[in-house]
């Protein structure tokens, strides 16, 4: 089916609001990052099937007559919509030889490759013979989206590969998107992926991988902000890794014990998406300096919140803490036990105190970096467009 090499990407990305609460129903407020994870698929006439993962120093390749003989384990959940299997998860540890050695972060990659890999085989009734290879700017496993980001790429790549939707690069155009029925198809598999790494995802960071911009999602709706005011927002990575996966379980472990405790936490962290959702829409109407005071209480507020459900840390304490010395206001994001942190910068920051506030988090071993938000959702690219870095990964493997 796949006549030449595609080159694909998908963003990560931020949760403003809403995040763990999002999993229980809740509403989330998230924006695409201008960092992202580029996925290059060529055919192959090998009989092999190779994945080349560098940000995590794997490289896996399985013959397809192999391959094949695990079809009919997938080809009972033929529709997008049904989660992956304890049984299908197991036969897939046994295939890849998980048990024996592989770390969390590679098997739960790989596993993801070969779920996906395999049932979209199966639905379309291809198994093709493809080399892939994943790079992301994303820190993988710091709060920022990454593993959405490689689920939707794989997803585009293995759905184009399999003919179920179209390949709609034009010479000319040197980035392109699919058609939206196509795009929920991407996210709809990728949610599968997703559940392969998180357990039990919400879908959010699928669904922004998938359409870009910036999005209320809540049980599954998703809703594009269509006017929002540009916000320059600080990323620190306190670089503490964490798993979605456990802090995921940890959260529904509490709401399980203390029902009538976390509810209520719960609830006001829907109430906070929303008044941030309203807040946004005032400023994109009138802009305004009145409405960030609101936007860093709610930061502050959530903050609070996000601790009492159990998903702090002591390096998000100290973001929380050096940025308040400069007057800024800081929350964790995505699913919080280390990993990243968000601070709200007002347009007319002083660039000086930035730089200083910059300073104290890196003396404290924390990267950080300012980050546009609102970017584009999974799209292809021509060879020509893309930058000599992400050029270099793909020619370098
Ligand atoms: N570029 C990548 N290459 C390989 N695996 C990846 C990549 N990006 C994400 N993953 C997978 O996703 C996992 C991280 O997912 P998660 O714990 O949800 O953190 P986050 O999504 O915040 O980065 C990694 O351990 C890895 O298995
Ligand atoms: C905690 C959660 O709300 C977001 C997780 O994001 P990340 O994997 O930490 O980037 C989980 C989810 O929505 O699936
Ligand atoms: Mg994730």
């Amino acid at each position: 089916m796949l006549a030449k090499p595609l080159t694909l990407s998908a963003p990560g990305k931020a949760i403003l609001h809403g995040e763990h609460a999002v999993v229980h129903g809740k509403a989330a407020l998230a924006v695409a990052l201008n960092l992202r994870t580029f996925l290059q698929i060529r055919p192959s006439n090998n009989g092999k099937v190779l994945i080349c993962l560098p940000n995590i120093g794997t490289s896996l390749n399985w013959e397809t007559v192999r391959l094949r003989t695990l079809l009919t384990a997938f080809s009972d959940g033929l529709d997008e919509s049904k989660s992956p299997s304890p049984e299908q998860m197991d036969a897939l540890k046994e295939f890849a030889g998980i048990t024996t050695g592989l770390s969390t972060t590679e098997s739960l990659g790989t596993l993801a490759f070969l779920y996906l890999y395999l049932s979209i085989s199966a639905k379309y009734g291809q198994i093709p013979s493809v080399e892939i290879v994943v790079w992301s700017e994303l820190p993988t496993g710091a709060g920022l989206g990454s593993s959405a980001a490689y689920s939707v790429c794989l997803a585009a790549a293995l759905l184009t590969a399999c003919g179920a939707i179209g390949c709609p690069l034009e010479e000319e155009k040197s980035v392109v998107r699919w058609p939206e029925e196509e795009l929920d198809l991407i996210n709809r598999w990728a949610f599968r992926g997703e559940q392969v790494i998180h357990g039990k995802p919400s879908g959010v960071d699928n669904s922004v991988a998938t359409w870009g911009g910036v999005l209320r999602f809540q049980s599954g709706k998703i809703t594009s902000l269509k006017r929002v005011p540009t916000l320059r927002i600080l990323l620190t990575n306190t670089k503490v890794s964490r798993s979605t996966k456990i802090l995921v379980a940890g959260v529904k472990d509490k709401i399980l014990k203390f029902p009538a405790i976390m509810n209520p936490v719960l609830a006001s962290i829907d109430a906070i998406s929303h008044e941030c959702e309203n807040v946004l829409e005032a400023m994109a109407e009138s802009p305004s300096q009145e409405y960030y005071p609101v936007l860093e209480e709610l930061f502050d507020i959530n903050q609070h919140h996000l601790n009492v459900i159990g998903v702090g840390h002591s390096s998000l304490d100290s973001v929380c803490r050096v940025t308040a010395t400069h007057g800024l206001h800081s929350k964790l994001t995505g699913a919080g036990g280390g990993g990243c942190a968000i601070t709200l910068l007002r347009p007319d920051t002083d660039p000086l105190m930035v730089e200083a506030a910059r300073q104290d988090l890196s003396a404290c071993g924390f990267e950080c970096w300012e980050t546009s938000i609102g970017a584009p959702g999974i799209c292809l690219h021509s060879l020509s467009s893309l930058k000599a870095e992400v050029l270099h990964v793909f020619n370098s493997v």
